[in-house]
């Protein structure tokens, strides 16, 4: 029985057979958008994704990837792989971590939950720390949400407050970290106005420091440790505005991979490391970055890397990051408790699943896909396969990333005939889109079109079906532009795009097994992502449950 009391079991579609083998591909970061210079998808030989795009209209069409459609607050919030995967494995739209905190800072209810009450008690005699991505990008963290959370503790009965920063770079342009931290260190000189001890204690860049995921790379949690948890880091400054403009002087130097330095006071002391007794808030709402920060804050046995000190904190998350390990058990604001994924429908329909991509996009297709939920439905019908990504590079140096491997796992699994369903996330684009490098992006965009053809192909020789997808835009669009879509100079010159997009997505269905009279209906023009689990549903021969987002095709007799 499903939480809602629903049954599992799922009805049989009336005119779609059941048996196909459907590969789903998810490119990662691969909007569309205008045809143009900065548009790598573009630029780049593409000849598989390009000859999906005849199929146009009835086996091609775009989706919304951002904004309302995947539970952000507004139009203006781009898409990420969070909400993005969500959407497509749950098949419904949820009010998302950026939204729900909205919420619960709006109503002042954050303030009255079990999880604001645990770190309060420390408030009297121990110090308060927020660690967390700082900037406006709504990806993983909101500047206002920080600034709301320091004023609400402060009015609560903080007494010493320590922030730990994480520049950005990646949500937000290159450089704008600087603006942030003036921002926070205003609203810190207030709070001392009031007579609250507040301070930056530490900071890095969010690639080089703390924000790894999926178990990447642990010296990047391992350097944000030394430095907020330890007082250690390489660099020490008095003041982090100064921090921040002095490391970005370095050759090479940008947002995303700052050293860690620490604030010490005029005796050369680190001002803020966490001790026993403190309390510690990580102030990002998503998930997969945080993950490892809070285990390493949480578990009593821990083996990662030495942590040297374990301090005896109140850690609390402000969402829970992680549904089936609990993690971490205190928190400012309940996640959006997405159930019933497709995932867990279609095992119980006993659908054979097989999901892979490489390290750094593997949660991506099982933990976002399963409604932030770790682990298997059951093993027996499902196989995940990981395949490690580089790590200590950035991508924009290996372009091609793990692609040719995913795709050789996905032929080879098709090929096998165990599984009903194979899906990958194939990273390039994203990755590469993020670096900001516009040739390494190109390559990157290639090797992902080069990846697809060869699952296409596995799907050809089987029979089967395959859909094509992506999560949200990134590597179509590479330039800051005004609202009229002209790039915006900055002392005369561009200003490359690091980020996602607002830009919609293409989904192309296709192969042998697709039943004749199957095409993408035309009532549907604001589809979005939450559409694809029905779909996927369908051409696997089920009608999908009646609360998801209808279904993106129909059957016409020809
Ligand atoms: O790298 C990340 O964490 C985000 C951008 O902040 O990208 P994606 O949503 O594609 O994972
Ligand atoms: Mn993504
Ligand atoms: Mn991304």
């Amino acid at each position: 029985m499903g939480s809602s009391g629903a049954s599992w079991k799922l009805p049989d579609h009336p005119k779609l057979p059941k048996g196909k083998q459907v590969a789903v591909v998810v490119l990662d970061g691969w909007g569309e958008a205008n045809p143009n210079e900065y548009n790598c998808i573009h630029t780049a030989e593409t000849p598989t994704m390009d000859s999906l795009k005849n199929g146009a209209p009835e086996k091609w069409r775009l989706v919304r990837a951002h904004g309302t459609a995947v539970g952000l607050p507004s139009e203006d919030d781009m898409g990420n792989s969070e909400v993005g995967h969500n959407a497509l494995g749950a098949g419904r739209i949820f009010a998302q971590g950026a939204k729900l905190v909205d919420i619960a800072l709006a109503s002042g209810k954050i303030f009255d939950g079990e999880g604001f009450k645990y770190i309060k008690e420390c408030f009297e005699t121990g110090t308060l720390h927020l660690i967390g991505l700082l900037s406006d990008g709504g990806v993983h963290s909101r500047l206002d949400q920080l600034q709301l959370l320091l004023k609400g503790a402060g009015e609560r009965g903080a007494k010493r407050i320590r922030v730990h920063i994480l520049t950005d770079g990646r949500d937000v342009l290159d450089g704008s970290s600087v603006g942030f931290v003036e921002t926070v260190e205003k609203d810190l000189e207030a709070l001392r106005q009031k007579g609250i001890d507040a301070r930056i204690a530490s900071g890095g860049g969010r690639m080089y420091v703390t924000m790894d995921r999926y178990e990447n790379d642990w010296n990047v949690v391992k350097r944000g440790w030394d430095a907020q948890v330890l007082g250690e880091a390489p660099h020490k400054f008095t003041n982090a505005v100064d921090a921040v403009k002095k490391l970005r002087e370095e050759p090479k130097a940008n947002d995303q991979y700052l050293p860690p330095f620490v604030i010490v006071d005029e005796n050369g002391k680190p001002v803020g490391p966490i001790v026993d007794g403190d309390a510690v808030v990580t102030i990002n709402f998503r998930a997969d970055r945080m993950v490892m920060l809070a285990k390493a804050l949480e578990y009593e046995n821990f083996d990662k890397f030495d942590r040297v000190r374990f301090p005896k904190i109140h850690y609390a998350g402000m969402l829970e990051y992680d549904g089936e390990l609990k993690l971490p058990s205190h928190y400012l604001v309940s996640p959006p408790e997405i159930d019933r994924t497709s995932g867990e429908y279609l095992v119980h329909n006993g659908i054979r699943t097989f999901a892979c991509s490489e390290t750094v996009k593997f949660g991506h297709v099982t933990f976002f896909w399963n409604g932030n939920r770790s682990g298997y439905f059951n093993q027996e019908l499902e196989e995940y396969v990981e395949i490690p990504s580089d790590s200590g590079i950035t991508f924009n140096v290996k372009p091609k990333m793990k692609a040719l491997e995913i795709a050789e796992k996905a032929r080879d699994a098709i090929l096998s005939r165990k599984f009903d369903q194979v899906r990958v996330n194939l990273p390039n684009s994203d990755m590469v889109g993020h670096t900001g490098d516009i040739e390494a992006t190109v390559v990157a965009c290639k090797a992902a079109d080069e990846a697809v053809k060869m699952i296409l192909d596995a799907i050809e020789q089987v029979g089967g079906i395959y859909v094509v997808t992506a999560d949200h835009g990134n590597a179509e669009d590479m330039v800051k532009r005004d609202k009229s879509g002209k790039p915006l100079l900055k002392d005369g010159q561009i200003q490359i795009l690091t980020s996602h997009t607002l830009q919609p997505v293409p989904i192309a269905i296709g192969g042998p097994g697709v039943a004749p009279g199957v095409r993408f209906r035309q009532d549907l023009p604001r589809g979005g992502l939450a559409n694809v689990a029905a779909t996927v549903m369908n051409l696997h021969g089920f009608e999908a449950p009646s609360d998801y987002e209808p279904t993106l095709i129909e059957v016409v007799d020809n």
